[in-house]
C-alpha cells in the first residue's frame, strides 16, 4: 500500500520502519512545515501528530476519500465531529488511544476486573500513567480509555487528575525522561492492593499496531476501533 504519514516525529519515524518492513511504500511525510500536499496520493493515511493538528489532518483525509488511522491523543473533544464527517463522506476511520496488542488486551482485562471489583466496596481504584517529558497531554489517552472502561463497569462516574472526589477515579500522571508509556490500575483496600500494569519497552508495538490497523481499514467504510481490528468481540 501507499501510506501517508501525518506527523513525522517519534511515532512517525517508527511507523515508517514498521510499514517498510511489511512491504509498504511511504508516499508522503507531512510535518508542521509541510506547505502543500495531495493526500490522494496515498491509499491510507496514518496520523500521529499533535493534538492541535489532528482534527484538521483527519478531516482533510476524510474530505478527500482517504481512509485514516489516528493515534494522536488529546483531541477527543472533537471525536463526534470527526465520526459524523466520516459517516457523511462514507469514509473509513479508526482512532485508538493505544495501538499495541498488549494494551488492547490490557483494556479488556481492565473492564473484566472493574466488573469483578464493582460489588467490593472495601476497594478503591486509582490509576498511574508514566510517559516521557515531551508528552503534550495529561492524562494520556490510554489512561482515559482505561478510566472509561472502569466507569462503564462500576459505580465510578468520572476520572480526575490527582485529587478525586468520591465516585471519581484519581489518575496520577508522571513525566520521566525517555519512558515510552506505562499504565497501572490499582485497587487498594486496608489489607491489600491488587494491581494490573502494562509497560511498553519501546514504541515498536504502537507502530506495528497502527500499520496493521491501516492494512485492515483499506476497502472498508465506517468508524472502527482496535477491538474490530483485533477481533476482540
Ligand atoms: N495511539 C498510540 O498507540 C500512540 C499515540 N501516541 C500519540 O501520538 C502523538 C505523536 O506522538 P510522538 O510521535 O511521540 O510526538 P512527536 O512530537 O515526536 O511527533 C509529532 C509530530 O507532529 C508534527 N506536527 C506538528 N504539527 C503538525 C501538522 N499540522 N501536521 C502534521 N504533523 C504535525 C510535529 O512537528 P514539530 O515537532 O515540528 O511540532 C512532530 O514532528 C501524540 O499525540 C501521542 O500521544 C504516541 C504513541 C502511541
Ligand atoms: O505520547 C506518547 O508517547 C504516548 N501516547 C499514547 C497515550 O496518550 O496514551 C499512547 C502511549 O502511551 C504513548
Amino acid at each position: 500500500m501507499d501510506i501517508a504519514i501525518l506527523g513525522y516525529g517519534r511515532m512517525g519515524k517508527e511507523i515508517e520502519k514498521a510499514a517498510i518492513s511489511r512491504g509498504h511504500n511511504i508516499v508522503l511525510k507531512v510535518d508542521k512545515d509541510t506547505i502543500e500536499y495531495d493526500i490522494t496520493e496515498a491509499d491510507v493515511a496514518i496520523d500521529f501528530s499533535v493534538p492541535a493538528s489532528a482534527v484538521g489532518n483527519i478531516a482533510n483525509c476524510l474530505n478527500n476519500g482517504v481512509p485514516v488511522v489516528s493515534g494522536t491523543t488529546g483531541w477527543l473533544a472533537d471525536y463526534e465531529k470527526i465520526t459524523t464527517l466520516c459517516k457523511q463522506r462514507k469514509g473509513a476511520f479508526i482512532y485508538a488511544s493505544n495501538f499495541s496488542l498488549g494494551v488492547n488486551i490490557f483494556f479488556e482485562l481492565n473492564k473484566k476486573l472493574a466488573e469483578m471489583m464493582a460489588p467490593l466496596e472495601q476497594y478503591k481504584v486509582s490509576m498511574e500513567e508514566i510517559h516521557h517529558t515531551n508528552k503534550l497531554d495529561a492524562p494520556s489517552g490510554t489512561a482515559i480509555t482505561l478510566a472509561e472502561g472502569i466507569i462503564e463497569n462500576s459505580a465510578y462516574k468520572q476520572w480526575a487528575l490527582e485529587v478525586a472526589k468520591a465516585n471519581e477515579i484519581p489518575i496520577v500522571a508522571k513525566r520521566i525522561p525517555e519512558v515510552p508509556g506505562t499504565h497501572a490500575v490499582m485497587y487498594h483496600s486496608e489489607v491489600d492492593t491488587l494491581e494490573i500494569k502494562h509497560t511498553a519497552h519501546n514504541r515498536k508495538g504502537f507502530a506495528l499496531g497502527a500499520v496493521v490497523a491501516s492494512e485492515w481499514l483499506v476497502g472498508k467504510t465506517g468508524v472502527f476501533s482496535m477491538r474490530d481490528v483485533l477481533n476482540l468481540g
